[in-house]
């Protein structure tokens, strides 16, 4: 039995045969997302597993970014939310970073069904970090590119990067750019084969890009037998479950402190009134 599921207005979903179809909505913004959205976002990941119709769950977005990350004007109303009474500091992030953090990442570590990215154009931050928990990924064009500016924020990795970015793009190359907050450009992600196909579309097409991936999808399944799919998921996925489970919960916690200590907060509104900007 599937349970119903809220509205949210800067993510829609929709099921399409085998595909739980995820769009980001909120372009104007670059579809930055509050931490209620990131909940809402592993919701919906939940509902699509519990689907027994669905195989392939299929992330999209709209505009000229996949998505900014973490909305700086969310973090700054979390910051002065008196209507909420915390015991300490501590208790404060535990609730509006680690608790909210840790349940999306699982939420991905953990999905069954193929997790599908058509990426329209950048993503950074948790975005970014959710990007690389996806098993394929689809470019419009070779001006997408990956940015997890942590050092610049005050931060350190989340979502599971300190596992998924070594994997994927290897060590070396992932210290340089973690360390001195540069960008997965599209060369990297290409080399690696962590892009699948690049659609070769303008990025004002994101809309076409979408129609397409979906289309092409729609051809590459016919004939499958989908169960297949899913339970060679779970095997590949099985080389390195054990590793991302523990780095979530360490990087949450570890990350814990620097809220606490208040670093990221006096960054984030930086960025927010722009004395701050990210190399790119
Ligand atoms: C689940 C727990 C939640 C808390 C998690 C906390 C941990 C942190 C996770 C992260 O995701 S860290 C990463 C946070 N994001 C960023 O640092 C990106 C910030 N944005 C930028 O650096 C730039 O906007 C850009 C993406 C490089 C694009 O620059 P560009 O010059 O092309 O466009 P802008 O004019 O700057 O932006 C257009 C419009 O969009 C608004 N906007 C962009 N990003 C955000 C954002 N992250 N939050 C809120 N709003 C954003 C920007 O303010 C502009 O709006 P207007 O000024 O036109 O109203």
């Amino acid at each position: 039995m599937l349970r119903e599921i809220r509205q949210n207005e800067k993510i829609s979903y929709h099921i399409e045969g085998p595909f739980f179809i995820i769009r980001l909505v909120k372009p104007d913004n670059l579809n930055a997302l509050e931490g209620e959205d990131y909940i809402y976002l592993g919701e919906l990941l939940e509902l699509a597993d519990k689907n027994s119709d669905v195989y392939f769950t299929i992330l999209q977005s709209t505009g000229r970014f996949f998505s900014s990350g973490a909305d700086f004007k969310g973090i700054a109303r979390a910051q002065m939310d008196d209507g909420v009474k915390y015991a300490s500091e501590t208790s404060k992030w535990l609730s509006n970073f680690v608790a909210r953090n840790v349940y999306v990442t699982d939420a991905f570590i953990k999905h069954s069904k193929v997790l599908v990215c058509c990426l329209n154009g950048p993503a950074i931050g948790l975005s970014a970090a959710l990007v690389a928990l996806c098993d394929i990924v689809y470019s419009i064009n070779d001006k997408v590119y990956l940015l997890y500016p942590f050092a610049n924020l005050g931060l350190i990795t989340e979502g599971g990067t300190s596992v998924s970015l070594p994997l994927k793009f290897g060590p070396n190359a992932t210290y340089e750019r973690l360390v001195f907050n540069k960008p997965f450009k599209y060369d990297i992600m290409c080399q690696n084969g962590f892009i699948s196909k690049n659609f070769r579309m303008p990025s004002s097409d994101a809309e076409a890009f979408n129609e397409e991936v979906l289309k092409e999808l729609r051809e590459k399944v016919e004939g499958l037998y989908l169960p297949s799919c899913l339970g060679m998921k779970k095997l590949l996925k099985a080389n390195h479950i054990d590793s991302f489970n523990k780095i979530n919960s360490l990087e949450v916690n570890g990350s814990l402190q620097y809220w606490v200590d208040g670093e990221p907060l006096r960054r984030f509104g930086q960025l927010s009134s722009k004395e701050r900007k990210h190399r790119l």
